[in-house]
C-alpha cells in the first residue's frame, strides 16, 4: 500500500500536460484530506534532502517546512517546484526555527552528525545529544502538540532526551514521541525476502528492542509469509539486520551512513503517522516509544497509530527461544543508553 502510494504520486507527476490538467481537477476532488503541516529539522542533510523530496510527494501533506542551520533556501526552492499538493518553505538559522515549527502536526528530526567507519552510534552522543535537546526545547515552545519522529542517533538515547526536555517544559505526551526504527524493519523485510525467496512486497517482519547493534531484535519467527529457514539462516539474518547500519557506513567509507534507505523509511513512518492523525483505522508500525512491554521505560515494538499519536503499544507476541535470549541480552545495553539520555538532560 505504501509502495502504491509513492507509485501513484510518481504516476501523477509524470503524466502529459493534458492528462495533468484533467488529473488536477480530479485531484482537488479527492484531496479532501485535512491540512497537515510537516516540518523536517536537518532538511539540508544526507537524509533530510531525500526525505524532504519524499514528503513533498505525499498527498497527505499540505505544508512542508524545511529547516536546517544552513542550505535550506536552496533545498526548499528546488523541492517547491514539484507539482504536488504541499506548499514548501525553507528556514535557516536559529532565528527562523520558531516559524518553521509553528503549527506543525509532525516534526521529523534527522539533524545531527552521522557515523564514520569504526564508530558506534553511541559515539555520536556527544554532539547529537545537545542538538536534539535544543531542537526539542524549541518544539516544546512552538508546537508542543506535534508528533515527533526522532531519527537522529543514538535513537536509544535521543528519544529519552526528548522525553525529559518535554517533561521539564510541562508538555510531555508519551503518545507523541517516536524513535524511528522503520529502517530496521525495511532491512529485515529485504533480507528475509532474499533468503526465503519470497516476494518482498508481501513480506512482514516485526523488529523490536532499540536501534543499535544487539538492541535491534528482528522477530523472524513471526515473519510472514512463513518459510522453512534453518537456525543458521535465522542467526545470519538477525546479525545482518543488526549490522545493517554498519554495512552501509563501511561501504560509504567515511562519507556517512544510510541516507536514501533512511529517507524511504522515514517517509513510510511519517505517512503512517499522518494516516493515524487522519483517523485511518489499523495503522500499525514498529517504533521506539514509551512502553510497559518490558521493564524498560522505552522499547520498540508494534504500535497502533491514531488521532493522538500512539493509540496502543502492542505486545511482543510469542518469541522463539533464540529471540527470548536476544531479548534478555539486549536489555542491559538498552537500559544504559536510556539512562544516559535521561542523565544528560538533568546534568546540562
Ligand atoms: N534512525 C535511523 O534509523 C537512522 C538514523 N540516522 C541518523 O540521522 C542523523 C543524520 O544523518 P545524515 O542526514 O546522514 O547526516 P548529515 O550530516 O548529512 O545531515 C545532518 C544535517 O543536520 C543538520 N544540523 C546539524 N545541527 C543542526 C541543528 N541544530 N538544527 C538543524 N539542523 C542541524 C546539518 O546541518 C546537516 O544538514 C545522524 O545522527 C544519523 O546517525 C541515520 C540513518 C538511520
Ligand atoms: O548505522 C548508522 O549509523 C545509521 C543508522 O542508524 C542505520 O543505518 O541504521
Amino acid at each position: 500500500m505504501k509502495a502504491a502510494m509513492l507509485r501513484s504520486v510518481f504516476r501523477r507527476s509524470t503524466t502529459s500536460p493534458a492528462a495533468t490538467t484533467c488529473l488536477s481537477s480530479r485531484r482537488f476532488a479527492s484531496e479532501s484530506a485535512p491540512e497537515r503541516k510537516v516540518t523536517v529539522l536537518g532538511a539540508a542533510g544526507g537524509i533530510g534532502q531525500p526525505l524532504s523530496l519524499l514528503m513533498k510527494l505525499n498527498p497527505l501533506v499540505s505544508r512542508l517546512a524545511l529547516y536546517d542551520i544552513a542550505g535550506t533556501p536552496g533545498v526548499a526552492a528546488d523541492v517547491s517546484h514539484i507539482n504536488t499538493r504541499s506548499e514548501v518553505k525553507g528556514y535557516a538559522g536559529d532565528e527562523q526555527l520558531g516559524h518553521a515549527l509553528e503549527g506543525s502536526d509532525i516534526v521529523i528530526i534527522p539533524a545531527g552528525v552521522p557515523r564514520k567507519p569504526g564508530m558506534t552510534r553511541d559515539d555520536l552522543f556527544k554532539i547529537n545529544a545537545g542538538i536534539v535537546k535544543s531542537l526539542c526545547e524549541a518544539i516544546a515552545k512552538y508546537c508542543p502538540n506535534a508528533l515527533v519522529n526522532m531519527i537522529s542517533n543514538p535513537v536509544n538515547s535521543t528519544v529519552p532526551i526528548a522525553a525529559e526536555v518535554f517533561k521539564s517544559r510541562g508538555v510531555y505526551d508519551e503518545r507523541k514521541l517516536f524513535g524511528v526504527t522503520t529502517l530496521d524493519v525495511v532491512r529485515a523485510k529485504t533480507f528475509y525476502a532474499g533468503k526465503a525467496n519470497a516476494n518482498v512486497a508481501g513480506v512482514n517482519v516485526p523488529v523490536v528492542g532499540g536501534h543499535a547493534g544487539v538492541t535491534i531484535l528482528p522477530l523472524f519467527s513471526q515473519a510472514s509469509p512463513k518459510a522453512n529457514l534453518s537456525d543458521e539462516d535465522i542467526k545470519a539474518l538477525t546479525k545482518r539486520t543488526q549490522d545493517g547500519g554498519t554495512e552501509v557506513v563501511e561501504a560509504k567509507a567515511g562519507k556517512g551512513s544510510a541516507t536514501l534507505s533512511m529517507a524511504y523509511a522515514g517517509a513510510i513512518f511519517a505517512d503512517a503517522c499522518l494516516k493515524g492523525l487522519n483517523g485511518v483505522p489499523d495503522v500499525v508500525e514498529c517504533s521506539f516509544v514509551q512502553s510497559t512491554v518490558t521493564e524498560l521505560p522505552f522499547f520498540a515494538s508494534k504500535v497502533r497509530l491514531g488521532k493522538n499519536g500512539v493509540e496502543e503499544v502492542l505486545g511482543l507476541g510469542p518469541l522463539s527461544d533464540y529471540e527470548q535470549q536476544g531479548l534478555e541480552a539486549l536489555k542491559p545495553e538498552l537500559k544504559s543508553s536510556i539512562e544516559k539520555g535521561i542523565a544528560f538532560v538533568h546534568s546540562s
